[in-house]
C-alpha cells in the first residue's frame, strides 16, 4: 500500500461502557460490585493502533450523557481522532455487563450508536484513511447499521482497504442469519474470522473450509484460539503462526488486539509471517489483564509492543 492520507485508519462502530463483577469470578445476578471500563471492538482496534504510533480516527455516536463523555474522554486519550463521534442528546450511549467467562448483558438497543446509517456516516469520511476498519457486530445493531456497512463496503473509486472482523455475538443475532455476515465479509480485502465463529455462524468445520467459502478477499486470517492463526493470501496455500503460551487472565478482546496486530505490521507492509507474529504479540498484551482493551498498559509497555 503506498497512500499519502494523513489518516492511517478509520475505525467505525458502537462503543460501549462496560461493567466487569469487581470479584473475579462471580456471576452477573450475583454481582454486588462492578468495575467500569470501556468497550467496544473497533474502538478497541482505533485505540490499540493510535497507541502503536497509526493515526487513527474513530467514527461512531455516543449519547450526550456522562457515559459518553467516559467513551470520548477514553478513545482520546489513548491518541485516537474523536472529531467525528457525534453526541446524541436523544438517545443513551451502550452499556454492558460481562463476566470473563461469556456470560453478557446488552443494554444497547435503540442506543445512540444504532442510529448510524448511510446518511450520518458518509463514505468520504469513513473512506479517508489508508485503511477502513469494520466488525461483524454492526450489522447487528440495526437496519440503518447494516446498511451502513453494506454501503462503505461496496465497491467504489477511492475506496480504501476494507478491513472486516467478522465479530459473530450470537446475543445480537437471535432471530437473523448470520450468513449475511459472510456476504458482507465477501465485500472486503481482508477478513478476520474465528474457527469457533465461523463454525457457529455458517457451519464451517476449519480454517481451509473457511478459504474455500470465502476466497474472494485478498487477505483471509482464521484465528484457531491458544493454537494460533493461518492467513491465506492471494491463491496461495495458507500461512500458520502458533500463538505464544500465555497465561490468561481475561480473554475478552483478544481478536482486537490482534486486528490491531495484524493491521499495523500490515500498514508497515511486512510478511504475512510477522504480521500474524505482531497480531499474536498484541492478543497475548491484551489476554495477561482484565478488561475488554490494553487501556491499562503503560508507555514501557507500548513501548515494547511498537518495537
Ligand atoms: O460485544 C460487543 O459488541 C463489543 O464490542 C464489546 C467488546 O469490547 C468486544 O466484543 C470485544 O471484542
Amino acid at each position: 500500500m503506498t497512500g499519502t492520507a494523513a489518516v492511517d485508519v478509520v475505525c467505525v462502530g458502537e462503543s460501549m461502557v462496560t461493567f466487569v463483577p469487581s470479584a473475579p469470578g462471580q456471576r452477573l445476578a450475583d454481582a454486588a460490585a462492578f468495575d467500569r471500563g470501556t468497550g467496544g471492538a473497533e474502538s478497541n482496534v482505533a485505540c490499540a493502533l493510535a497507541r502503536l504510533g497509526h493515526a487513527v480516527r474513530w467514527i461512531s455516536r455516543v449519547g450526550a450523557d456522562p457515559f459518553g463523555d467516559h467513551l470520548v474522554t477514553a478513545v482520546a486519550a489513548a491518541g485516537v481522532d474523536v472529531s467525528e463521534v457525534r453526541r446524541d442528546p436523544g438517545r443513551p450511549t451502550g452499556v454492558y455487563f460481562r463476566t470473563g467467562d461469556g456470560e453478557v448483558a446488552y443494554y444497547r438497543a435503540g442506543s445512540a450508536a444504532t442510529a448510524m446509517n448511510p446518511g450520518n456516516v458518509g463514505r468520504r469520511d469513513a473512506w479517508a484513511g489508508r485503511v477502513l476498519h469494520l466488525s461483524g457486530i454492526t450489522p447487528a445493531l440495526s437496519r440503518g447499521c447494516a446498511d451502513l456497512v453494506h454501503a462503505l463496503t461496496a465497491p467504489g473509486p477511492g475506496r480504501p482497504l476494507v478491513s472486516f472482523d467478522v465479530n459473530h455475538r450470537p446475543a445480537l443475532w437471535r432471530s437473523a442469519d448470520p450468513r449475511r455476515l459472510a456476504r458482507l465479509a465477501a465485500r472486503c480485502d481482508l477478513v478476520l474470522v474465528g474457527e469457533d465463529e465461523a463454525a457457529a455462524a455458517w457451519g464451517l468445520p476449519d480454517a481451509d473450509a473457511v478459504r474455500e467459502a470465502l476466497p474472494g478477499p485478498a487477505v483471509l486470517v482464521v484465528k484457531q484460539g491458544a493454537r494460533g492463526a493461518i492467513a491465506y493470501e492471494g491463491c496461495a496455500d495458507g500461512v500458520f503462526v502458533p500463538a505464544p503460551d500465555t497465561p490468561v487472565v481475561d480473554l475478552v478482546g483478544a481478536g482486537d488486539a490482534f486486528a490491531a496486530g495484524f493491521l499495523s505490521a500490515t500498514l508497515r507492509a511486512l510478511p504475512l509471517r510477522d504480521r500474524l507474529a505482531r497480531g499474536h504479540a498484541l492478543a497475548a498484551a491484551v489476554i495477561g489483564v482484565r478488561g475488554d482493551s490494553l487501556a491499562v498498559l503503560g508507555d514501557e509497555a507500548w513501548g515494547r509492543l511498537r518495537a
